[in-house]
């Protein structure tokens, strides 16, 4: 039995850092884990200039513990008026890691986003051109679709025809929570690849209802089935290239979320690596674990891999780190807790 195992050092391929007093309270709680991340853009207001991007990442750097190695990748956040130059100056700087498509209305922050993708054509040449990946919040936002079918019809209306416009531009679609997307990015070629958060390896639709409504289970995509579930869990722990850990960790304060319209998005970065882990010991997968959280990621941003490395240890975590996150004098941030004991830790690193 596999007790303790060290890893490289992994990398969150999709982060929400927030901004101000947030900011200030999660950031470190990332930078103590991971080594970079892909730092969303969907702030208010959203950050949509190269201007915006620098000042972003100056308050992130702020925010950072002295003596941090932690490097924020940072994104642009795509709207009808986005100006291609953005993309070819960014990249030729190397500043812009990636640019982000939420569809406007889909989510949290996303009301600036696109309506209507035949407006940023001329952008999407241009990033298809430098080489800069598009990151897609793959949902529709047909208030006719269901919200559980979302995801799966937003692949066929929107992602198909879009890689068909486009076949060099590489895609990552974000925080995959169904089998039609497990699938659909396995079978693609090499230009597709997906992120998979630790929630949705652990939670189904069926949990957010467990003795009550829970609204620290409640992110968008929202959790789907066990089926589904179940089909993450085995293209996570595949060992296939094409998926990796994105967290979204998406902090929101907790009197945005237990409310009556509460806010979408599970904080998770004090316990992702842990429960990550959690899932491939139980899937028998451990040795599949560093591919997935440290080299995949890397592999597909065709950035080096991390050099130093982290130990997981087989043990109950300190309670500690399932601690509310103070975020300032507006309140606190819910860590998220599986209702299944965590019985996976960070050792060292
Ligand atoms: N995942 C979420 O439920 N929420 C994210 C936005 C997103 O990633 O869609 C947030 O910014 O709060
Ligand atoms: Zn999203
Ligand atoms: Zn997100």
């Amino acid at each position: 039995m596999v007790e303790q195992i060290e890893i490289t050092r992994p990398d969150d391929w999709h982060l929400h850092l927030r901004d101000g007093a947030m900011l200030k309270a999660v950031a470190p709680v990332s930078a103590a884990r991971f080594a970079r991340a892909i730092i969303m853009p969907n702030l208010v207001p959203p950050v949509r200039t190269l201007e915006d991007l620098r000042a972003y990442r100056g308050r992130i750097a702020a925010a950072l513990p002295a003596g941090a190695r932690f490097r924020p990748l940072m994104t642009l956040y795509l709207t009808e008026t986005t100006d291609p130059q953005t993309i070819t100056q960014g990249a030729a700087s190397g500043e812009l890691t990636a640019v982000k498509l939420y569809p406007a209305g889909a989510t949290t922050n996303s009301d600036a986003g696109v309506k209507d993708l035949s407006k940023v054509h001329t952008v999407l040449e241009a990033m298809q051109e430098a080489g800069v990946p598009l990151l897609v919040h793959g949902e529709v936002t047909d208030p006719e679709v269901d919200i559980f079918d979302r995801e799966a019809v937003f692949i066929e209306r929107v992602l198909t025809p879009l890689r068909k416009d486009f076949p060099a531009l590489r895609i990552v679609m974000e925080h995959i929570t169904t089998e039609e997307g497990a699938s659909y990015v396995g079978e693609a070629d090499d230009n597709l690849a997906a992120t998979i958060t630790p929630q949705h390896l652990i939670i189904n639709r069926t949990d957010i209802f467990k003795g009550g409504i829970r609204p620290h289970f409640y992110c968008l995509p929202i959790a789907k089935r066990e089926n589904h579930r179940q089909a993450l869990r085995k293209a996570a722990t595949s060992g296939s290239a094409k998926f990796f850990l994105g967290t979204d960790s998406a902090p929101h304060l907790s009197s945005l979320k237990e409310c009556a319209c509460g806010c979408a998005g599970i904080f998770n970065a004090p316990v992702a690596i842990p429960y990550v882990a959690q899932v491939f010991d139980e899937e028998g997968a451990l040795d599949r674990l560093e591919a997935f959280v440290s080299l995949n990621g890397a592999a597909f941003y065709r950035l080096p891999v991390n050099e130093d490395k982290i130990t997981l240890r087989k043990a109950a975590p300190d309670e500690a780190i399932f601690r509310p996150v103070d975020a300032g004098e507006d309140g606190s941030v819910v860590v998220f807790r599986a209702d299944k004991p965590l019985m996976w830790s960070v050792a060292e690193g």
